[in-house]
């Protein structure tokens, strides 16, 4: 047994817990070799999401990170090029980021080429974005910018679950339902965000017009759900489809978010169904 690579796994889990309120139970629910395949997939994403994110780094370092870890992805993974990257900004950046190297290397070799090519993808087209400073003018614009923070997510998961279960989805179904999440989360943080001086609607937009964005996107991940045959596959992707619908009746009924309450009914609806 490769004790520091179990030792990894284990790490993996706790970071996990400690960045993302979403999708660390649903994670968990998955079987062995899915839960390390997607925690691992789920934290590379994480890593680049938090530099896009950060609340202190100067855009010019963004873009450099971002476009330099791209490049990095695009071949095999050289751990130290990597380190010596984010080295001069390693107390500024979350762990999650610091150890990109690892969660790459705990990604089972047949599948880890699919988690490098979406979240280099992902990752140029965050640069892209932060040097534009996420001026989303049109929809077609934020069809864009959903598609790299989010809409990779779901191709990067079907492409796990074709490894995993030979489970064929469609791409556009699976981008939408990552479009459909992203939107939800634009809605509820839309306030948070205009304080810091971003807005993710488009020219024109109220909230409505993202209410029906949300909602159209969120009926093709229902379609996507359909066609889900592995059971366990299919309850990780209804849990935060049914967080989301959820989170948009609460906000049409004027809260701002669920409580825990709720969230855990939801949870504990999905997984005795
Ligand atoms: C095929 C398929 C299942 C597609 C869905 C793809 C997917 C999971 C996209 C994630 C998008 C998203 C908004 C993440 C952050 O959510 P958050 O802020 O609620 O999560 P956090 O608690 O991890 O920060």
């Amino acid at each position: 047994m490769n004790s520091l690579s179990e030792r990894t796994k284990k790490e993996a889990m706790r970071v996990l817990k400690e960045t993302s309120r979403t999708f660390y139970i649903p994670i968990s629910l998955l079987k062995p070799t899915l839960k390390n395949t997607v925690a691992s997939a789920y934290l590379c994403m994480r890593a680049i999401d938090e530099i896009e994110d950060h609340q202190v780094l100067p855009a010019h370092t963004k873009t450099t990170l971002l476009t330099a870890i791209s490049e990095l992805l695009t071949k095999p993974f050289d751990s130290n090029a990597y380190q010596r990257l984010i080295d001069p900004f390693k107390n500024e950046l979350p762990e999650v980021t610091n150890r990109l190297d690892e969660w790459i290397a705990i990604c089972p070799v047949e599948v880890v080429n699919k988690v490098k090519s979406s979240t280099a993808t992902m990752a140029s087209g965050m640069a892209k974005w932060v040097k534009k400073n996420w001026q989303i003018k049109s929809k077609d614009d934020l069809d864009d910018y959903t598609y790299y923070v989010a809409g990779l997510v779901g191709v990067m998961l079907s492409d796990i679950w074709k490894w995993y279960d030979d489970i064929e989805t469609d791409r556009e179904l699976a981008i939408a339902f990552g479009r459909g999440l992203q939107s939800v989360n634009i809605l509820r943080n839309q306030d948070e965000d205009s304080e810091r001086g971003v807005t993710f609607m488009p020219n024109g937009w109220g909230r409505e017009d993202m209410f029906s964005y949300a909602n159209e996107n969120l009926d093709l991940a229902k379609s996507y759900l359909k066609t889900l045959s592995n059971r366990n596959i299919s309850t990780f992707c209804k849990i935060p489809y049914k967080l989301a619908e959820k989170t948009l009746s609460v906000m049409e009924a004027g809260r701002e978010k669920m409580n825990r309450d709720e969230v855990n009914a939801v949870i504990t609806t999905v997984t005795e169904n």
